[in-house]
This record gives C-alpha cells, structure tokens and sequence, in this order.
C-alpha cells in the first residue's frame, strides 16, 4: 500500500420506511463503537417528540431550506410526503473531521444522487422478508398514523420495485430479517474501511506522537 492510508468509504443504508435501517445502525454502533458518525440531515418536517434540532436534524423552514439548495450546499436533496431532506457536504465533512465513517441517511432517489456526485460510499439496500412485515413493523413502531403508515407502504413498493429492477444502484441488497445477521453482513462489507479507519488514526497518532517526542 501507499504512504496514505485510504479514507473509509461513507455508508447508506437504503430502504422502505420501517424496515429496520435505524435499529441496523444503533446495533452495529453497539458492535462497532466509535465507528460511525451520523451526518445531520437538514429537513423541512416537524420534529417528533423527544427529538433535537441539530442532533437527529436540522429542523429548517421551507424557505431556509431553498435558500441553501440554491447555494449548492446540499448533496441531494428529496421530498417525502410532502417534506423536504438534504445532506449537506458540510454534514459529511464535519463527520469525517472526527475519524469516523459516515453514514448518510438517504432514501433510493438520494442514491442516485450520491453516485452522480461520485461520493465514495458502500451503498446497501435493506429488504424486508415480505411486504407483510414491514406492515407488522411499521404499524408495531406506533409512531405514525394509518393514513402514513399507508403513504409509507406505497413508497415502499416502489423503492422495491427500484431495488429490484436496478440492483446495481447497490453494492449489496440484505434482506433484514434476523437483525444480528444482517449486522453481522455489514461487518463484513466494512471490514476494509474499519481497518482503513484504524490505518488512519494511527497514522494520525503516530504522527501526534513524533511532534511532541
Ligand atoms: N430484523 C428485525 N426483525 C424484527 N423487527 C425489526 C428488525 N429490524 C427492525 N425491526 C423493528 O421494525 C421497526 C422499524 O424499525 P426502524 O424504526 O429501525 O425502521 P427504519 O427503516 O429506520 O424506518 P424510518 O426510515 O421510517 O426511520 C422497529 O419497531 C424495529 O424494532
């Protein structure tokens, strides 16, 4: 290898509303601890109970929102029922200042994005066993009413028809059935940007260390 460790990769997880990818990254954080960094998506909706803006996003009105697309400060953009998201580039190299992979949370038409913008990022798409699942977890989570648990189906059939008409939008499709096999799959796949991770930091120490010897 070079003298310059390669930078991991960032990392999507894709898929439907409910199928599992926030309970996939808080396991694999559990197994990987200071791994991740989560980059801080903008969005238009309201906040849910419980959550802080500036941690799970930042919560902006619709103008401020425009206003920073128009900058070009976002790496994509959607509108979802209704509401709009964004990754800033900022988001991502605020994450990569702290040594940790990045994990962006972005939906199918987000990849799309991020393989335009030649982002480098291990982009996985997470299936539910059945349609009927992601209803059971969906409706189990109790976070949204019928009429969006209904919307969220809709998209859901879509993105899989996505998933399934264009497979090579993604380095790899699990089907999120058993939730420690499918962490145990994306160990596998980062298997290199972790040890690329440690090569960094290291470096990095090494480095620290000669400066103060
Ligand atoms: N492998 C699994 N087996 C069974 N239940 C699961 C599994 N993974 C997640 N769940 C459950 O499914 C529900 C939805 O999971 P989660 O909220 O992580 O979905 P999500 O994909 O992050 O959804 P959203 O995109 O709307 O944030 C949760 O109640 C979670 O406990």
């Amino acid at each position: 290898m070079g003298a310059a460790a390669a930078a991991p990769r960032c990392l999507v997880l894709a898929g439907p509303s409910g199928v599992g990818k926030g309970t996939v990254l808080a396991r694999l954080s559990q197994v990987l601890p200071d791994v991740f960094g989560f980059s801080v998506s903008h969005t238009t909706r309201a906040p849910r109970p419980g959550e802080c803006d500036g941690r799970e996003y930042h919560f902006v009105t619709e103008e401020e929102f425009q206003r920073a697309r128009a900058e070009g400060r976002f790496l994509e953009t959607a509108s979802v029922h209704g509401q709009w998201y964004g990754t800033s580039w900022e988001a991502i190299e605020r994450v990569r200042r702290t040594g940790r992979i990045c994990v962006l949370d972005i939906d199918v038409q987000g990849v799309r994005s991020i393989r335009a913008a030649k982002l480098p990022a291990l982009v996985v798409f997470l299936r539910p066993p059945s349609m009927a699942e992601l209803e059971r977890r969906l409706r189990g989570r109790g976070t949204e009413d019928e009429a969006k648990i209904q919307r969220r189906l809709e998209t859901a059939a879509e993105e899989l028809r996505i998933a399934h008409e264009e497979p090579s939008l993604f380095d790899a499709i699990i089907e999120n059935q058993d939730l420690e096999e499918t962490c145990a799959q994306l160990r596998k796949l980062l298997d290199e940007d972790v040890q690329a991770l440690r090569g960094v930091r290291e470096a990095g120490a090494a480095s620290a260390a000669q400066r103060t010897s």
